[in-house]
């Protein structure tokens, strides 16, 4: 860490985020001007440049200068393909280009990069197009974003890219603050098989940061902005340009320029973003850019020591940001390193890690290492061939045809075009046409450097391993190169998640569901077959007042605390408190919400409704189930399917005495027809209702003191359901839900397709307030929200009214006076049906 490699003074940071002089091989290595963009240290950036200024040092590596560009059509139209794109919403801006989400004809969403025709007036944003363009086309990865198409209008010029709708790695730290170890192996892997795949078609990044690292819908990791990249020509070949952001820039970019740099640049990016993972900021920052240089050449970084992370992480991070570019590992030495092979490594990361901090306790030793070698494979990790001519993809023209002639020739040919391109006034449609010609390289490929050696030397430990083993990897490079290889790729993922998902389910109702699952009927039937009559209609009579006191307050295997429960009211107030004041036009706010975010993970996933007989079942989002038997007692079922806590009401339901039992030991004989009782709505929820929803997850660490459910109601458009932590559930017979978490702060909206999204409560109302948004459809949620939180308050003051008037008639489903509220969000188009 502390070992410097580079002596000498710093030379004056004269690096400037050049986008392209040494991008592509062909392209003339003049030095182009300084380009605007944003990223997280442009504050810092232009602060230091500011101060540059003053003092009379050379400028800082980039500069804001942003224009606010017009927005382009609503209605984007490739007249080339005769092609449409509707756009729906703004999903960030670079210095560069504005990246919008799109829907094309077959109603698929995409992200499409609008670059302005005027800010393409210089050779140097020329050329940075014409390389995005050129190289991001070529590449076909599941980890890096795909590029599909380019075309122009009058005003802009537009890139049809992958849509990655979790944004970016910077903004989920940001929320985060830092990640675990098993997210960060996670997210690890999919990089390193990014990065192995560019690598091995002589493509290197050389702006590897987690700002430039996308989050599809299945949080798997895209590598994206290919704005900065260079393709390594010939065997040996040294890139002189200094570029890159300063926080990643490796230590030879910047002390080094005599002898240039390589691939191992995004080596040492790939180590500092390790470290961001799991510290929570990069390695080398500090307030002035000059001193994160000063840094990078000392190698002076430290591990905080309130930060927790393992010796395997330390040493990995440190073995790789290693100054000597030769001696930092190869992405396969990092792979087979032991933080890898001995930590925990889950196959799948869950949306929820947007807010919570995933929990990995399920995942074993065996599972782990299984994992990890699935997640290799599905990111190419184990395919070492090595592309010397041309890279996939690219292999036709921009009119269709093939490439003719030898490879010098053409390369001579798109060198002129290139030229004539990016000349003042010379047409953008010709630099598109030459960007999208196909990528030629020269002859020779990599051959002497002793990157590409210790690639064939792992290619040819490859080529010596079992059989099977080779077939399989031969068999996806035919496929990848037939061109469906990226679709099977996914298809693999997706039956990976989908097998992984459903072993985890048969796991769960393997322990304990009935051997075969029943229908509704035959549930009933079986119970009356077996002359089960469970239930009591009257509620239990007190215990004894040995055992009252044995339990009450209790928090052990037999006793559990007495637990105070909350109204409807507090929600009810914390709506009304914010309608009204979103009436007067002012926004409502608490300094509660943030932590309130944390919460409200668990509510109700399913439920079923045998009132009529026993009680309502219903699963939870953390994998609990219960029933909320008629008599006004509960059980609920671990996630682990091995432990039930009971929970009884007192004093008409204002407290709840809960006790923990194993359901292969409880005391109460008694208890005997409920365990049954729940084991056949478990078995019966687990099979038939219980969905594979983002939101769901097993939490088998809660053994006791499960979510349990407390009162319901069944109104004309919606059940509600009160949990006992402090969740109030609004099912919509359309099947929308509206879940209110502390008290009403917090509101999580699930559409009919199962669609989460979880707000601030004074987030919703800034949104009211604020202009109407361009996208439909997030205009159309927005008011949604509005109009069902006010039915939602309305539902609530309905519910206080009529407890107020039954008072003392008890609970739950008892209270089925409750008058309708006048509003009603909107007309179920379905039939009036609860989910059972
Ligand atoms: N594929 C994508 N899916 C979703 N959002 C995206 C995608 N690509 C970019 N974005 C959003 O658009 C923003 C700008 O994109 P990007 O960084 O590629 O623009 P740029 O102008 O080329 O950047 P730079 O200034 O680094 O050159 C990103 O920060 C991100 O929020």
């Amino acid at each position: 860490m502390t070992t410097p490699y580079y002596s000498g003074i710093p030379p004056a940071p004269t690096a400037r985020r050049y986008p392209f002089s040494n991008a592509v091989n062909h392209i003339p290595r003049t030095t182009p001007p300084t380009k605007p963009q944003e990223t997280p240290d442009d504050k810092i950036e232009q602060k230091q440049k500011e101060k540059y200024q003053k003092i009379g040092e050379p400028p800082l590596p980039r500069q804001n200068t942003k224009t606010i560009p017009p927005s382009p059509p609503k209605v984007i139209v490739d007249k080339g393909r005769a092609s449409k794109y509707a756009r729906v919403g703004l999903l960030g801006e670079g210095g560069f280009a504005r990246v919008y989400e799109v829907v094309d004809h077959k109603h698929s969403r995409l992200a499409c990069k609008v670059v302005t025709k005027t800010s393409l007036k210089t050779k140097k944003a020329k050329t940075k197009l014409y390389a995005e363009i050129k190289i991001h086309r070529a590449l076909a990865h599941p980890n890096v974003v795909r590029f599909l198409d380019c075309f122009e209008d009058d005003e802009n010029v537009y890139m049809t890219i992958e849509l990655c709708p979790n944004g970016s790695l910077m903004d989920l730290l940001r929320r985060r603050k830092r990640f675990t170890e098993p997210e960060a192996r996670f997210f690890m892997v999919q990089l390193l098989g990014a990065c192995h795949y560019m690598h091995n078609h002589q493509v290197i990044h050389r702006d590897l940061k987690l700002g430039n690292l996308f989050l599809d819908s299945n949080m798997n990791i895209k590598v994206g902005d290919f704005g900065l990249a260079a393709l390594i020509e010939s065997p040996g070949e040294r890139k002189k340009t200094i570029c890159g952001t300063p926080n990643y820039i490796a230590p030879e970019v910047l002390f080094d320029t005599a002898n240039g740099h390589s691939f191992e640049v995004d080596i040492w990016s790939i180590g500092v973003i390790l470290y961001t993972f799991v510290i929570g900021h990069p390695p080398f920052q500090t307030k002035e850019v000059k001193s994160i240089y000063k840094r990078i050449r000392d190698n002076q970084y430290e591990f905080p020591v309130n930060r927790d992370i393992s010796d395997d992480g330390k040493q990995l991070i440190q073995l790789i940001l290693t100054p000597d570019p030769q001696e930092r590992p190869t992405l396969h030495e990092i792979l087979d390193h032991g933080f890898f092979v001995g930590g925990t490594v889950p196959l799948t990361l869950p949306t929820t890690i947007h807010d919570i901090i995933p929990k990995f306790d399920h995942i074993t030793r065996p599972i782990s290492t299984a994992n990890l070698a699935k997640l290799r494979r599905l990111a190419l990790l184990d395919e070492d061939q090595v592309s010397t001519i041309s890279l996939p993809v690219a292999n036709s023209t921009a009119n269709g045809s093939k490439m003719k002639g030898n490879p010098t020739a053409a390369l001579a040919q798109q060198e002129k075009e290139f030229q004539q391109a990016v000349q003042p006034g010379s047409p953008i449609s010709a630099l598109l046409k030459s960007a999208r010609q196909p990528l030629v390289m020269g002859s020779g490929g990599r051959g002497e450097s002793p990157l590409y050696r210790k690639l064939q030397a792992a290619a040819k430990e490859k080529r010596s391993s079992p059989l099977k083993q080779r077939t399989d990897a031969l068999r996806d490079i035919e496929e990848e190169r037939s061109g469906e290889g990226r679709g099977q790729k996914e298809k693999d993922y997706e039956e990976v998640r989908r097998k992984e998902l459903e072993a985890q389910k048969a796991r769960i109702v393997a322990q304990m569901a009935p051997p075969k699952a029943v229908t509704a009927a035959e549930f009933v039937q079986t119970l009356e077959r077996e002359n089960v009559d469970p239930i009591p209609k009257a509620s239990r009579e007190p215990r004894d007042k040995d055992e009252k006191e044995k339990t009450a307050g209790r928090d052990d295997k037999s006793g559990g605390p007495v637990l105070k429960v909350n109204g409807f009211d507090a929600a009810a107030e914390t709506l009304a408190a914010a309608l009204g004041l979103l009436a007067q036009g002012e926004c409502f706010s608490d300094p509660r919400e943030e932590a309130a975010m944390l919460e409200g993970r668990v509510f109700i996933a399913s439920w079923v409704d045998y009132c009529n007989k026993y009680g309502m079942g219903y699963a939870l989002t953390d994998g609990t189930v219960g029933v909320y038997f008629n008599d006004s007692t509960s059980l609920v079922l671990s996630p682990d399917k091995h432990h039930f806590d009971f929970i009884e009401s007192r004093r008409g339901g204002s407290v709840y005495v809960r006790k923990y039992y194993t359901v292969d030991e409880y005391p109460d004989p008694e208890l005997k027809n409920k365990v049954y009782l729940l084991k056949h709505f478990e078995g019966y929820i687990m099979n038939r209702l219980f969905g594979d929803y983002e939101y769901c997850f097993t939490d088998t660490t809660r053994t006791k003191g499960m979510a349990f459910l407390q009162k319901f109601l069944r109104m004309k458009n919606v059940i509600v359901f009160k949990m006992s932590n402090d969740t109030l559930q609004f099912n919509f017979y359309d099947h929308s839900k509206m879940i209110l978490s502390s008290n009403g702060l917090v509101v999580t909206h699930i559409d009919k397709h199962y669609n989460m999204t979880k707000w601030k409560l004074s987030e919703i109302m800034a949104r009211a307030l604020g202009p109407k948004p361009e996208d439909p459809d997030e205009a159309k949620l927005q008011q949604r929200l509005v109009d069902k939180l006010k039915y939602c308050k309305e539902v609530l003051l309905s519910i206080r009214k009529a407890t107020e008037l039954t008072a003392n008639q008890g609970e739950g489903a008892e209270l089925k006076e409750v008058p309708e509220p006048a509003i009603v969000p909107r007309p179920s188009k379905r039939s009036a049906q609860p989910r059972a």
